[in-house]
């Protein structure tokens, strides 16, 4: 059985203070999903703080990006060894919100790809375990090279790490035209996306298909969690605006303890 994961992405938001009532809130009902696996990526600035408050409670908490590079002179960029220093987990890679702003190359989708690739491997190389966030633009959903996508992305990261790689993975499907819209994929839609995606690790290696984590991301609230999360190939959620406040995610987090019946 894979343990249900719900991962809430802060992107951009949040203050010392805010952090600590967010911090607070979750916490005061985290026994009420002690039985799933619930992760925090907060700015890197505020990684301390997250740290200091989840220590001893059983959440985990990572980082939305790291460096492909070890170390040096790369301005503004974390290292993997840097989170390890501050206990992560796990690390966001391959965002939408990266790849859509921060992408070097965006016209070049293929090196662009090889850069995901490389930060996994570095990520998977410091014993982190790497989110890879995988997911269609409206313009692509729209002329239905949803599979094609989804699929060359996977492709790629196991053309790079290899196929053993992928057991110490979590995938999540971010469609990029249900992130922060209010638009969430229909719980069949992602279901479907999810399969594909099972299929093809499948091909490869069977058993690693069976218990790797495919979580779905996008516009998931308290009120649309459950439906999401009861599918078969779902594992959890990767939450952004549902995860800045306390009784929301309470509840996203809740829902995901109804997979487990
Ligand atoms: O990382 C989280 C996803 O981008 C989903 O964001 P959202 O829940 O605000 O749509």
């Amino acid at each position: 059985m894979r343990k249900p994961l719900v991962a809430g992405n802060w992107k951009m938001n949040g203050s010392s203070e805010s952090n600590k009532a967010l911090l607070e809130g979750i916490l005061s009902k985290a026994d009420t999903f002690s039985d799933i696996e619930v992760a925090l990526f907060p700015p890197s600035v505020y990684l301390q703080q997250v740290q200091s408050a989840l220590t001893g409670t059983g959440l985990s908490w990572g980082t939305q990006n790291l460096s492909q590079f070890e170390k040096g002179a790369y301005t503004g960029e974390i290292s993997a060894s840097m989170l390890v220093d501050f206990g992560c987990k796990y690390v966001l890679i391959g965002h939408s919100e990266r790849r859509c702003l921060y992408a070097e190359l965006d016209l070049d989708q293929c090196l662009l790809d090889r850069i995901i690739a490389e930060k996994y491997e570095m990520a998977v190389r410091a014993g982190i375990t790497p989110i890879i966030c995988i997911g269609e633009s409206p313009d692509e959903h729209a002329v239905g090279r949803t599979e094609e996508v989804v699929l060359r992305l996977l492709d790629t990261v196991i053309a790079h790490q290899g196929v053993e790689g992928l057991a110490h993975t979590v995938l999540a499907y971010e469609p990029v035209w249900a992130i922060g819209t209010g638009r969430s994929a229909t719980p069949e839609w992602a279901q479907d996306v999810h399969s594909f995606m099972r299929q093809r690790v499948a091909k490869h290696d069977k058993e690693i298909a069976k218990n790797i984590r495919i979580l779905y991301g996008g516009s998931i609230k308290g009120n649309n969690a459950a439906p999401l999360f009861l599918q078969p190939d779902i594992d959890g959620g990767l939450v952004g605006g549902g995860s800045l406040d306390a009784d929301e995610f309470v509840k996203i987090c809740q829902a995901a303890v109804l997979k487990l019946g």
